[in-house]
């Protein structure tokens, strides 16, 4: 098989680069012909700068973390602007044991329409951005044997088969609005608005300057932010001296909510 195997994610928290990479070395080895794996990180802005387009001759996983039940809306304007040019795509989708709702099928679509030939897609489960006990370091050792087992089932479709019938997917064609964290009384509250806090524990490192995938933390003075914060949890989860947090009692209790409510473990799911 005469392919390109690329691996191409936007992962704040690394959960997402582990499956994506996990599943195009799965289908590298099972191709055996040495080729090297073509790594596209488009966590940093710097990326989501640059043109990509694809050929007939690659297969791309690509891979996104759920965010309110949907593609990461920061992310749209970026994706529309990759070209499939007939390539073969893989959709995944990496979500923090709540609900995947219809970010698989938005990505599908997404690929699609820019000139992609989906052959299989999936909805894997990582560690919660918000917390360190939902799904708690996952993906695990059960997770990977998912993510081999897929990418065998990915090679074989692949050099099995070349008129591939359009995959289906979970999700609604129409899809549900953003998810919104509910306040005491059950009404929706809007956490957009909410920026991490830095203790006296910073050292002034910068690490959260380089790794914020908006680059908003200020440069100068690191507890200031120059845009957007997406609550991805990068620079909490990444800070060597736990220096970054939230104190916002909505968000507060919806971590928790979401702690207490899916706490029990949901497992993968492949459609190929
Ligand atoms: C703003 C935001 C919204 C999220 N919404 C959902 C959600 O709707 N359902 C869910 O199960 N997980 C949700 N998550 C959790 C992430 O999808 C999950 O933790 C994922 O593994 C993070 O990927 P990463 O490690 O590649 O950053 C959300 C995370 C963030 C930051």
């Amino acid at each position: 098989m005469n392919k390109q195997i690329n691996a191409m994610y936007f992962s704040p928290t690394g959960t997402t680069k582990k499956i994506v990479s996990g599943i195009a070395e799965k289908i590298s080895e099972n191709l055996d012909d040495g080729r090297v794996i073509n790594y596209i990180d488009f966590t940093l802005p710097k990326l989501r700068k640059q043109l990509i387009s694809f050929t007939q001759e690659d297969v791309v996983v690509l891979g996104v973390p759920v965010y309110a039940g949907r593609v990461p809306n920061v992310l749209l304007k970026y994706l529309n602007t990759i070209k499939g040019n007939g390539a073969l795509a893989v959709p995944v989708v990496v979500y923090g044991n709540r609900n995947y709702d219809d970010a698989l099928i938005e990505l599908k679509d997404i690929l699609e329409l820019n000139g992609f030939k989906p052959i299989a897609g999936a909805a894997f489960i990582g560690e919660h951005s918000f917390s360190r006990t939902l799904a708690k370091d996952r993906p695990d050792d059960r997770d990977l044997i998912i993510v081999r087992d897929f990418a065998r089932q990915i090679y074989n479709k692949i050099t099995t088969g070349d008129n591939f019938q359009a995959l289906v997917v979970k999700g609604n064609s129409d899809y549900k609005s953003y998810y919104m964290p509910k306040d005491k009384e059950g009404r929706p509250v809007d956490i957009r608005k909410v920026t991490p806090k830095t203790n006296s524990d910073c050292t002034n490192c910068k690490l959260c300057v380089q790794i914020c995938p908006m680059g908003s933390i200020d440069q100068e003075d690191v507890s200031k932010l120059n845009g957007i914060c997406i609550k991805c949890g990068a620079c909490i989860k990444k800070c060597p001296f736990q220096a970054k947090y939230y104190d916002s009692e909505d968000y507060l209790r919806h971590k928790y909510e979401l702690e207490v409510e899916f706490a029990s473990r949901k497992e993968p799911v492949l459609f190929i």
